[in-house]
């Protein structure tokens, strides 16, 4: 091999300029698309150092220091919620003490915002988690798992539960959800489980290498672009590939990777768009409780919406691993953008973002606590929001292990670790939707 011809003055310098040239443009592209709500979520993503969490607004601290933030108006609800139906645990104030909400807030920043903080008794949330996680959690509601798996239509937390209580031993083959695709000889069986990436790749913007192992990560299919729909409603709409190595986990490993479920009409994330010819029956009590919530607000904010127009017919069910986030986007799938979108949490608190119409709008960081009502009416509806933290050591007593209900463990075993969003669309403009049927 020859030796390298030496570099001339001239051409080092044309080297060196080029070098300095393709540092100014990879510079000048990060600050593009470094807008207020990036770095917003960049804050909060931080693991060193930490988050300052005292910079979220936290809606549960008391009224009068509350109220001295001249942004926050508090208004009373149309209706007392205690009014509304026993989902909110009306029945168990007499037994737990305590009082449901009179009164929501809202914020000058962010019009069409309604926040009605501590709206669930803890018996109620308990009821809504175990919902969420054992009942909402079965088909014909699609979950991430969905793609890869072949969920047994019995539900993967009742396999869960089965193995959690000693029904079925730990080492029962049929524990074991399989996979969809079929296993790659070559490839060895087994994938490895690289999900532990979150904390490295903050903005799900991976660099655009060819993968070396096909193995995909079986929560590629989070929400978390924009939300913008990119086609047009008439194209098929197929389902990703399985994949032939997502591992096989037992149940109580496997119901961590859930990430999401979908409610009625289920939706297509690689598209952004509804199935609007899958529409799975609707869970009544969710139906009753959203539009509950819609009512209660009827006429407390800028935008108001009649209850009586209200039709619960969407839903997703977020489930959170203290290292999950959810980046900023916008939810505009929906047919109907003027109905409220009526959000809950449960479990851990989270760092919630919300922004304006664009990222270049700084966001307001709100701790979102469980049994929070979040309602985004109006221009709210069409604002960026996120996820970008969940918030260590902050999962209430009443959600921990209780020496009276054992059957609760299970629960609280999952939460120690965990939050869960369920939120509620109308997708169709009154009078406009199919019947939806309810499912009782
Ligand atoms: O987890 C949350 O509170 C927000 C979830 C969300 O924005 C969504 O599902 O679109
Ligand atoms: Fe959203």
């Amino acid at each position: 091999m020859p030796d390298p011809q030496p570099m001339s003055n001239r051409q080092r310098k044309i080297m060196e300029r080029q070098a300095e040239r393709n540092r100014e443009m990879a510079a000048a592209k990060r600050s593009e698309t470094r807008t207020p709500f990036r770095e917003a979520e960049l804050q909060f993503l931080s693991r060193h150092p930490p988050p300052d969490y005292s910079k979220a607004l936290d809606f549960r601290q008391p009224v009068e220091v509350l109220l001295r933030d001249p942004k926050i108006k508090r208004v009373p609800l149309h209706k007392r919620i205690s009014e509304f139906s026993d989902l909110f645990g009306v029945k168990d104030l007499q037994q737990e003490g305590g009082d449901l909400p009179e009164n929501a807030y809202l914020h000058e920043d962010h019009p069409g915002l309604i926040y009605i903080p501590a709206a669930f008794t803890p018996t109620a949330q308990r009821n809504l988690i175990k919902g969420c996680l054992k009942d909402y959690s079965r088909h014909p509601n699609k979950s991430n798992l969905d793609t890869h798996y072949l969920v047994p239509d019995s539900g993967l937390w009742d396999l869960h539960e089965n193995v959690f209580t000693g029904k079925q031993p730990s080492d029962d083959p049929s524990i074991f959800v399989q996979r969809k695709a079929k296993v790659d000889e070559q490839a060895g069986g087994y994938g490895s489980d690289d999900d532990d990436d979150n904390d490295s790749k903050p903005d799900n913007k991976r660099p655009k290498m060819k993968p070396k192992s096909p193995v995909p990560s079986i929560r590629t299919l989070v929400p978390i672009m924009d939300g913008t729909p990119t086609v047009p409603d008439n194209v098929p709409k197929d389902d990703p590939e399985p994949s032939a190595q997502v591992p096989i986990l037992p149940p109580a490993q496997l119901v961590r990777k859930m990430r999401w479920i979908t409610l009625g009409y289920q939706y297509h994330w690689p598209s952004k768009t509804y199935h609007f010819d899958q529409n799975a029956p609707f869970p009544e009590e969710l139906s009753i409780l959203s539009k509950a919530v819609v009512d209660a607000v009827d006429g407390v904010g800028p935008y108001p919406y009649p209850a009586d127009d209200f039709v619960a017919e969407a839903g997703v069910v977020n489930y959170y691993q203290l290292k999950d986030r959810l980046m900023g986007h916008v939810d505009r799938s929906e047919l109907n953008k003027e109905a409220p979108l009526v959000s809950f949490s449960f479990g851990h608190s989270c760092i919630y973002l919300l922004g304006g119409p664009t990222r270049e709008k700084e966001p307001t960081p709100i701790l979102l606590q469980s049994g929070d009502i979040l309602v985004m009416t109006g221009p709210c509806r069409s604002a960026f929001h996120g996820v970008p933290r969940i918030i260590e050591n902050t999962l209430p007593t009443y959600l921990q292990s209780l020496p009276e209900e054992p059957e609760w463990d299970i629960y609280a075993d999952y939460l120690s670790e965990a939050r869960i969003n369920l939120n509620i669309r109308q997708v169709y403009p009154p009078n406009d939707s199919p019947a939806s049927p309810v499912q009782h």
